[in-house]
Formats: structure tokens, sequence, C-alpha cells
């Protein structure tokens, strides 16, 4: 089986092509800068990248023609919450016109492999009390742009199937960390700071944002898992949820990892990190996945924590 993977070099992709390759499948995928690989450099001998903006349909036309795959796991978006506020136009044009892009090459030239579209738990943005842990049905509510571009690669998706019968399936990701993620998102940010602290580089003074808001934890290395099954397994036209069932304030991820540090460390609040709305609750149901696939998370958050300050502490050494 041959897979393709849009943003290959990032946070999942890089897991997902770890995943895939010891599942036995050729593995190729996109990058758009290729002197930024740190994440596949170890990679780089078992699989294949084609240097492609995808925004320029041209260069996505080749790649598809290239690489002719079996399976295509479509993750490369803008992905940071924050900047979607900033850049919201930039948002919705770039998420929007990669995948528009990419399903346009499929539908040309590779019309019948299958194609997994990665949307996300902001897609219900404001959630009831009463509605969690969520399902598939639940109302979306979106929050910021990012949540919107994510509704919209959604609907392509779906228009896509029906009007062409191509063979897609979405996930809707739930939060997901661990090892490599950016230090723009919340773990990461906190991680990195710890590691800065503990070697002396940073005053014992970790900035924080809104710790209160509650969200659903996932291992990235169960994420990838999960994006394999669903596209083997599920059903086009429809979406799943990845999640855990389960939320956890940030305040005590953070917790988790103050437990992991000697060093002596105060907490701040900084006003940057205050969003303009933020969803104060989500956990997902994902027994529609389950029931498909069998899938299920496997790997604790202590576990998704220690090995993310790890891998800070050893990039800071380094
Ligand atoms: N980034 C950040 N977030 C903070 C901080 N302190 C608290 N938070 C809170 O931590 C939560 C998670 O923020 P992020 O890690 O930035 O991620 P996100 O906005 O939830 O989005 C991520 O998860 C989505 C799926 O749930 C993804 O779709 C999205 O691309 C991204 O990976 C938010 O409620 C945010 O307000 C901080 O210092 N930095």
């Amino acid at each position: 089986m041959k897979a393709f993977i849009t943003g290959i070099a990032g946070f999942a992709g890089s897991f997902l092509a770890e995943h895939l390759l010891a599942y036995g499948m050729e593995v190729s995928g996109t990058v758009r800068n290729t002197s930024k690989e740190d994440h596949i450099r170890h990679l780089l001998p078992y699989i294949r990248l084609h240097a492609c903006d995808l925004r320029d349909k041209a260069a996505v036309n080749n790649a598809i023609r290239e690489a002719k795959p079996d399976y295509i796991f479509h993750l490369a978006a803008q992905s940071d919450v924050p900047s979607s506020w900033q850049h919201s136009i930039e948002t919705l044009y770039n998420n929007f016109a990669c995948q528009t892009h990419l399903l346009e090459a499929v539908r040309t030239y590779r019309a019948d492999c299958k194609i997994l579209i990665a949307g996300s738990s902001e897609q219900y943005g404001y959630v009831k009390p009463d509605e969690l842990p969520v399902k598939e049905t639940n109302p979306f509510r979106p929050l910021n742009p990012y949540a919107i571009s994510k509704i919209t690669q959604e609907h392509i998706g779906y228009q896509y199937y029906k009007s062409y019968g191509l063979q897609i399936v979405t996930v809707r990701a739930f939060h997901h960390t661990g090892p490599r993620r950016g230090e723009n998102f919340v773990t990461s940010s906190f991680a990195k700071q710890i590691a800065e602290i503990e070697s002396g580089l940073k005053a014992p003074v970790l900035y924080v944002g809104n710790l209160e808001a509650k969200r659903d934890f996932l291992d990235v290395r169960d994420v990838a898992r999960a994006y394999r099954l669903a596209l083997e397994c599920c059903d086009s036209g429809e979406a799943y949820n990845v999640a855990s069932g389960r939320s956890m304030s940030i305040r005590e991820v953070l917790g988790i990892l103050l437990s992991l540090t000697d060093s002596d460390i105060d907490i701040q609040v900084e006003a940057s990190r205050l969003r303009p709305a933020d969803s104060a609750e989500v956990s997902g149901d994902y027994s529609k996945l389950h029931s498909k696939t069998g899938w299920k998370p496997e790997i604790a958050i202590e576990q998704t924590m220690a090995d993310l300050l790890n891998y800070w502490r050893a990039k800071i050494t380094s």
C-alpha cells in the first residue's frame, strides 16, 4: 500500500509516517520547505518527499501524479488557534485552497484512492455541559476562525464524496500532544519553559494562559494509529471523533509536568496568552470510531508528559 501524507514533516505527520512504515506501507508526503525536516530526519532513508506548497495547484497535481497513492492523509493546515484570529482570511484561504487542490488532483489522477481529512474538536466550539462527551451529531458552535476553516474542510470533503464519489473519511481529532509538539501549544510551551528553568536558561517563572479550560488529551502516537485504522475501516462521507472520552483541566496537566521536576517554579498568568473566546470544557465520545475499528487510547497522559519534558530537556542541552 502506498500512503501519502500532506504535512509529513509536521508534528502528527512525522508520527504517522513512523507508524505507517512500521505497518509495512510505502510512505511519501509533502513538505513546504525541505530544509525544515527535523522531525523526519531519521526517516529520510525510508520515505519519499515531495517539495510542494499545497496552495500551488500545479505542484499538487505533480505530487499526486508521481506518488500514485492508495491512501492519502491530509494533515497539512494552518493549525494554530491564536494565529487564526490574527490571520483569519489567510487561515480560511490556506485550509480551503490546500484541500481543494488536493481533492481536484485526486479526482483527476487518482480517483480510486482513499482520503482521510484531519478535522478538529475545535469544530464543536462551545459545548453545553449536558452534551459532554460530545458525539458526532452535536451541533458545531465554532469560536475561532481556525474552527470555521476545519468545518469548511469537512464540508468540502462531504461535497467531493457526494459530487464525485471520492472515498473520504473525516476524523475530528481532540487535543493531542507528545514529543515534537510545537512550542506555541500549551503542553509544549509549559514543558519547554520547565526544561529551560532546569538548565538555568530562564528565571524560575512559568508563564501561562487560561488554566481552567478543560480539554480531552490524547497522545499523538495513539492518534496516528487512529488515523490509519479510520482510513482502513471507516465509512466514506462520515466523520469520527478521535478522543479519550474524558477531560482534564490545563491546571491539572501543568500539575503533572511540575511533578516531574525538582525545580521550584512560580506560575504567572500572561495576558497575551488569554484568548477572546475559549471553550470551557471539551471531551469526545469515541464509540463510533471504536465500533468500526476497535481503537481506544492506550498511552496515559503521565507518560505523554514525561516523554514531552524529556524531549525538551534533550533539545535544550543538545
Ligand atoms: N497555547 C497556549 N494555550 C494555553 C496556555 N495556557 C492555557 N492555555 C489553554 O490551553 C488550551 C489548549 O491550547 P493549545 O495548546 O494552544 O491548543 P488548542 O487551541 O486547543 O488547539 C490544538 O488542539 C486542537 C484540537 O483540540 C487542534 O485542532 C489545533 O490544531 C491545536 O493542535 C486552550 O484552552 C488555551 O487557552 C498557554 O500558555 N499557551
